[in-house]
């Protein structure tokens, strides 16, 4: 079989700070895909810098904030950044495919099944898919804003072996080495926890955004779905087929898990929840280790008005998410059945279509 990656380069590494695209860095990138193309990988591109390449061209001084001056800078700059990676892979014989996904394409189902079949046909037709975010069309609450989460939710969609994220930064380092230059780099990352979250700072170019806590967002969505990720600098002669062989300049995030199906990866990062369940230790116990469903009995309290189908996070009683699941009761029914065990809830209840709270098939957990 053959083997299959996802590729995101950033804003930073595309374009020049003062705006407009960087041709020699496309130039190489081309180059670097080809070359893993022609060893049998199937790459998939998740490309930023569309609002970067095109603001300048527009009269703007510098990166846009608004998001109407943002979309028209997209809009101009997304056909410049085709029109030369397709030009500088040709040189290489690869042909490209443009592909423009939304947030709310990966929250409909439908929508997100046909942009796989999309993806598969091109990749089995030997094509380079090139993906961005539809910036014209995406309003700010519904953004991904930076490309990264986008890439992560790809390679779990397309079920890569591994995604790497191309920034300005040779990996996650202690402390923003921007700000502290004696911040030591973080060659492996073998669980992302709090602490991971609390060293990776914002975006340090005028063009990028996200920085590298969006990049650990990224890390634990693709990891979470499978998919080990690598975050770093790519600049050197057949340094993308050396990180993707595990040699690169940057941070490694190794993942425990097995590819997500894919209505646990729509709950799990793309779903609203709507309430908030607190439970007690034993269902924190049972539903992330022993793997159970939560009843009842182990929930304290309820926030929020959902009805039954709807999303609710679960914490537990110290606030800490552990993670969300579609809830089998609405808040007035699960507000008379609190704690109660089950045989006292179908007293309760005259209607109990499911005794669970929320069954362990559509619940995931978040905590790493
Ligand atoms: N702990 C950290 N380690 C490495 N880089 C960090 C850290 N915290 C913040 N950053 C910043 O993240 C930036 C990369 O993110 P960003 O500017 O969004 O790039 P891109 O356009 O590639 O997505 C780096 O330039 C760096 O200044
Ligand atoms: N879709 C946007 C991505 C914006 C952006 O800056 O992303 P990134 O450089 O990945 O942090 C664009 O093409 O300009």
């Amino acid at each position: 079989m053959l083997r299959r990656i996802v590729v995101k380069i950033g804003s930073s590494s595309l374009t020049t700070p003062e705006g407009g695209l960087n041709r020699d860095s496309l130039i190489y990138f081309a180059s670097e895909l080809a070359a893993l193309k022609s060893a049998d990988v199937q790459v998939v591109l998740v490309t930023s810098g569309a609002v970067a390449a095109g603001f300048r061209e527009i009269g703007y001084t510098e990166r846009p904030k608004l998001l109407h001056e943002k979309q028209a800078a997209a809009a101009v700059g997304q056909a410049l950044l085709m029109q030369t990676y397709r030009e500088a892979l040709a040189v290489h014989g690869v042909s490209a495919a443009q592909v423009l996904l939304t947030r709310s394409d990966f929250q409909n189902r439908k929508r997100m099944g046909n942009a796989s079949m999309a993806l598969e046909e091109l990749l089995s037709r030997g094509i380079l898919p090139i993906i961005n975010e539809n910036d014209t069309v995406s309003v700010d609450e519904l953004k991904f804003g930076d490309n990264d989460t986008l890439s992560a939710l790809v390679a779990n969609l397309i079920k890569a072996e591994q995604l790497l994220i191309i920034t300005d930064t040779d990996g996650l380092y202690t402390k923003d080495p921007r700000i502290d230059p004696a911040a030591v780099r973080i060659g492996r990352v073998q669980e992302i926890t709090e602490e991971i979250y609390a060293i990776a700072g914002g975006a340090g170019s005028s063009v990028g955004t996200g920085g590298m806590r969006s990049k650990i967002d990224a890390a634990k969505i693709a990891s979470r779905g499978g998919v080990p990720v690598f975050v770093g600098k790519v600049d050197l002669p057949g340094e993308l087929q050396r990180s993707f062989e595990g040699i690169g300049r940057g941070t490694y995030f190794e993942t425990h898990s097995s590819a997500l199906p894919r209505k646990k990866q729509w709950l799990g990062f793309l779903s609203t929840p709507i309430g908030t369940l607190t439970v007690d230790a034993g269902a924190e116990e049972a539903m992330l280790r022993n793997g159970r469903s939560l009843l009842p009995v182990g929930v304290r309290s309820a926030k929020g008005h959902f009805q039954t189908g709807d999303v609710v996070e679960v914490q537990n009683s110290d606030g800490e998410v552990l993670g969300r699941g579609i809830v089998n009761y609405d808040a007035d029914q699960l507000g008379q059945i609190l704690g109660l065990p089950s045989g006292e809830v179908m007293k309760r209840l005259n209607d109990v279509h499911r005794l669970e709270v929320i069954h362990r098939d559509e619940w995931i957990s978040l905590k790493s």
